[in-house]
């Protein structure tokens, strides 16, 4: 999708007209007003005159009007030819977005989300999971994944995934990104939890009934996914590349006339309408200017929605329009049609969010510090043992052989490439928390040992041997010279300070 030289990205729009629903088959509206012969779209432009037609061209034109029709376009059909092209670039580190934009009843959320049949967020969820594990098996790289789910209602940002109903503001980072602050971020560990924060904030999304659509959404939903990937590039793991993309799918609100009665719905069409006026507004501009030219002077804090797909509509995205038209509506299938062309002229210039990452002293180096480490551990405690063989505690044993088996963990990590730096470090750390454990133990000893070093020392400085029958067999047993004096250097030095 990109133009990888210059940078450059079209947007790309499809359009996807939908079947005939409940309340057109029962005003016997039967027949289709739009026709996507050889990749074009084009409809008739009144009822009355099967004449006078406009035709459209569009990145792709998607049939979904009929399912027996040979170029039907279902939901999976969607997925392999929208989806996948964006998954990739989100996983080569590009920020993507998927917008659905066209009249009320016009399927964006059918497209978007799916009801019976996944549409393409929960579609997206499920391949990047599947991704996920085979990134980690092949190709030695680690995806880690969080989302974010929030709406925009009359004109204010909410968290689908927040139990409180507060209002969000919108931010500017130094580099003028817009972000909403407050909004929270969830990782997720399997799809079934990305299904689930999808459901939960779907639910809490404002809809209503309308003329048009029995559920019809009243705010603009904007589902984030945030990939970060960590790709290893050599054999020892000890250089790796760190790529960061966005993922928006937004779900927008549709135009309507806003001729109806119910003050509530007049209040919320008329924050969708000018939303998305304003965002017509900007995609005419941004079709006339060069894309070079940058978006300064671009009225996007005009809206809220356009003020949040700033970086999606003229800024550092690959984005795709998905156009749903109604096959029914004269007027308004030609005027989405209309919005969609001056889309598809914008060109978006894009930058990969890649960082290259030389692990600081490198991994090997780290490895062979804790091998050191871990050496003097285990020489300490055996000299120990052979000083005092009553230190030889059950406890002692089990640590030695943990620390012997993390060491062999080591070694295998070193040599099997296709481990990743995500387990090493889950080891390593488990490997400290028992080395601390052992160290804390270590120094109870020692403590004690020198107590009763000290004890005989001050006898035989005294010169009084006979006192050294009132010393406890045990103690006795505990002096040994070398050992002690070590025990004192290592405690003198702080060397395993804890
Ligand atoms: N491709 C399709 N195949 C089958 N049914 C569809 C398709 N697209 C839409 N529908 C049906 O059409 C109706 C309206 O669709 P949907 O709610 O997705 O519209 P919308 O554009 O999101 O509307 P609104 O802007 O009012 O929220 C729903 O009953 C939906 O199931």
């Amino acid at each position: 999708m990109t133009d990888s030289s210059s940078g450059l990205a079209r947007i790309k729009v499809f359009t996807r007209v939908r079947p005939l629903i409940g309340r057109e088959i029962e005003n016997g509206n039967n027949s289709c007003i739009v026709e996507m012969p050889d990749q074009h779209t084009t409809v008739w432009t009144s009822r009355h005159s099967t004449q006078e037609s406009k035709r459209f061209q569009f990145h792709r034109s998607l049939w979904s009007f009929e399912e027996s029709d040979p170029h039907y376009v279902s939901q999976d059909a969607l997925y392999q030819l929208i989806g996948q092209d964006m998954l990739n670039n989100c996983l080569n580190g590009y920020n993507s977005c998927i917008f659905a934009y066209g009249q009320t009843g016009s399927g964006k959320t059918y497209t978007m989300m799916g009801n019976k049949l996944d549409g393409l967020v929960p579609s997206l969820g499920r391949e990047l999971f599947i991704l996920k594990q085979s990134m980690l098996e092949k190709q030695n790289a680690l995806l880690h994944l969080k989302i974010s789910f929030c709406e925009i209602y009359n004109e204010v940002v909410y968290d689908l995934l927040s139990n409180d109903n507060v209002k969000l503001r919108v931010r500017e980072t130094k580099n003028h990104t817009p972000y909403v602050e407050n909004l929270q971020e969830f990782p997720l560990k399997d799809f079934e939890e990305l299904m689930s924060y999808l459901k939960r904030g779907s639910m809490k999304r404002k809809t209503a009934s309308t003329i048009a659509n029995k559920t019809s959404s009243r705010s603009h939903s904007i589902f984030t996914i945030i990939l970060q990937q960590e790709r290893y590039l050599d054999e020892n793991l000890t250089k790796h590349e760190k790529l960061e993309s966005h993922l928006r799918l937004v779900d927008l609100a549709g135009s309507e006339r806003t001729n109806v009665h119910n003050e509530a719905r007049f209040k919320e069409g008329s924050h969708i309408n000018k939303s998305l006026t304003t965002l017509g507004r900007i995609l005419t501009i941004l079709s006339n200017s060069s894309s070079r030219r940058g978006t300064k002077g671009i009225p996007y804090r005009e809206s809220v929605l356009t003020w949040l797909l700033k970086e999606s509509i003229g800024g550092n995205s690959q984005t795709a329009m998905i156009s749903c038209l109604s096959p029914t509506e004269h007027e308004e299938t030609l005027s989405t049609l209309r919005y969609s062309e001056t889309a598809s002229k914008i060109t978006n210039v894009v930058t990969q969010n890649k960082s290259k990452v030389e692990l600081e002293g490198d991994l090997q180096q780290l490895v062979s510090k804790q091998e050191e480490e871990n050496m003097k551990l285990l020489q300490f405690i055996e000299k120990l043992q052979k000083g005092d063989s009553g230190l030889s505690t059950k406890k002692y044993q089990v640590l030695r052989n943990r620390i012997k088996y993390e060491q062999k963990y080591i070694d295998s990590l070193m040599y099997k490439t296709n481990l990743t730096k995500k387990l090493y470090f889950e080891r390593m750390s488990a490997m400290e928390e028992y080395s601390n454990e052992l160290l804390k133990l270590i120094e109870v000893h020692n403590k004690d040992i020198i107590r009763k070093n000290r004890k005989i020392h001050e006898i035989f400085e005294q010169g009084d041997e006979t006192k050294l029958e009132q010393v406890p067999i045990n103690e006795k047993e505990v002096w040994d010279p070398q050992v002690s004096s070590m025990i004192e250097k290592y405690l003198d030095e702080d060397v395993y300070a804890l």
